[in-house]
């Protein structure tokens, strides 16, 4: 056979048939259901007198609309009830796994479902969710689909999908001291622009992100949807199999050795080609920090916030995202004073992200002006972290310890930055209105952020000497 890369091999792995025009029918492996897309799924499924074809394959936590007060329960925020309870009973109903708040294994489906060892490589994920692509980091075939889709993959386990071209785009050199996965992507966004991914599959690549650890590809390749790409990867290597043994739902023993031996076959062959190549040099990342509203609107937290630039409608753009922000293109992004900073998403609410922030926060103490909060994103994060006391770190300095919930980077469980407010936030998405009406957004890494949260502006991390 013809060399391929990761996503070929991943693709090929999965045609049930072919339909033509670039069409394919896949089987999906894993079928991730969360709050917000789960309920009305099966709601549909029912009304069509359909059933569940693999329940075995199906894994239900609910995430967004759940609030992550402590001592929360799943009414707790009261509109979300309903969605929370036709998850919860649609699961149990059809005998799906239901990771109930509170419970080992629950969490931002993202989060919950890598670690958990639901996903793996070479497996296909899907969920009604753009940010699936996040699983991509442990080289899974996984991409975000709509309702109707979803309930097409209960009833059958397979979706319809078009192949899409194949980027790849490589990251070489060393990450400077300081600088993250998350301070790479949006240095990538920011260079090569929001939509450089449409239409494509996207495989990172390269010395640095060979050096990531796993949480680290899995922000990532959690962002590849801000590109515009529905597939992020990573090929799997030895790092990637040794996060994931152990894994409570990976196989174990032998079953896992075997599988391992699968996953090294996964990597791109040295001589196939992409439909597209960029290439990034790793050592000029700074860390950085979003002035606008798009996340390609990112500059290093050291510069100033830019000046329009040609074409006219771009201008445009640029001074109504200055006005929503509150800004003034020319000043510099560092100093700008906050009210609140958020550290959780998908995209940053690990261990090893919680472990960064509160390198910086030990011993220092949130500025007067600003709250900030700690929401992790699942339960096994939030009981590793405070096995480390790292709960006590986070409120002895001021920050609120939170229970898992996509909480504040949607706000669809009506956590919400008031409007006006100024909130630097470790999410994937800085749209208007993402965090609240009229919220503004700044996204950045776990350390800026909370290099932020103790200086009450938005400040660079390695500003601070960590103990
Ligand atoms: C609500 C959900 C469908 C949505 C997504 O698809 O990504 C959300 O998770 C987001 O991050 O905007
Ligand atoms: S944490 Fe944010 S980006 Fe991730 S799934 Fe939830 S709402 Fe979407």
């Amino acid at each position: 056979m013809s060399a391929r890369t990761l996503f070929d091999k991943l693709w090929d792995a999965h045609v049930v048939r072919e339909l033509g025009d670039g069409w394919a029918l896949l089987h999906v492996d894993r079928h991730l259901l969360h709050d917000l897309g789960g309920g009305p799924a099966f709601d549909e499924l029912n009304a069509r007198g359909l059933r569940l074809h693999s329940p075995e394959l199906t894994f239900a936590t609910p995430d967004h609309a759940v609030a992550s007060t402590p001592a929360r329960d799943g009414t707790t925020f009261a509109p979300g009830a309903r969605l929370y309870q036709g998850l919860r009973n649609g699961a149990r109903a059809a005998g799906v796994r239901f990771f109930d708040i509170g419970r080992p294994g629950h969490g931002i489906v993202h989060v919950m479902a890598p670690e958990q060892g639901i996903v793996l490589p070479g497996l296909s994920v899907v969920c009604t969710d753009s940010h699936t692509c996040t699983n991509g980091g442990i080289g899974a075939l996984a991409f975000g689909i709509g309702t109707s889709e979803s309930v097409h993959v209960l009833a059958t386990q397979t979706v319809r999908q078009q192949k899409p071209a194949r980027m790849r785009i490589r990251c070489d050199g060393r990450l400077a001291p300081g600088v993250t996965a998350k301070d790479l992507v949006l240095y990538i966004i920011a260079r090569l622009g929001a939509s450089i991914g449409t239409g494509h599959a996207i495989e990172f690549a390269g010395s640095a992100v060979q050096a990531l650890d796993v949480e680290e590809r899995l922000t990532l390749c959690n962002l590849a949807i801000e590109m515009g790409a529905r597939f992020g990867l990573v090929a799997p290597d030895e790092r990637t199999i040794d996060w994931l043994r152990g894994r409570p739902q990976a196989p174990a023993g032998r079953l896992f050795d075997e599988a391992a031996t699968y996953w090294r076959t996964l990597a791109t062959d040295a001589d196939a080609t992409f439909d597209h190549e960029e290439a990034i040099d790793a050592s000029q990342v700074a860390p950085m920090v979003t002035w606008g509203t798009s996340p390609q609107d990112a500059i290093p937290v050291g510069a100033r916030i830019p000046e329009p630039s040609a074409p006219p409608a771009s201008a445009a753009a640029h001074h109504a995202a200055l006005q929503y922000m509150g800004l003034h293109a020319g000043a510099p992004i560092a100093g700008t004073p906050i009210d609140w900073v958020f550290i959780g998403s998908c995209a940053n609410s690990r261990l090893s992200d919680l472990r960064a922030a509160a390198r910086i926060v030990r011993g220092r103490h949130v500025a007067p002006n600003v709250t900030a909060w700690v929401v992790p994103g699942s339960e096994a994060v939030k009981r590793a972290a405070a096995a480390e006391g790292l709960d006590r770190v986070f409120t002895a300095a001021g920050f609120q310890w939170r229970e898992p919930s996509c909480s504040m980077c949607v706000a669809a469980n009506g956590e919400q930055v008031p409007p006006g407010q100024r909130c630097v936030s470790t999410s994937n998405r800085n749209f208007v209105g993402r965090q609240g009406p009229r919220a503004r957004t700044h996204l950045a890494s776990p350390a800026t952020a909370a290099a932020s949260a103790i200086a009450g502006h938005i400040a660079d991390p390695r500003t601070f000497s960590t103990p």
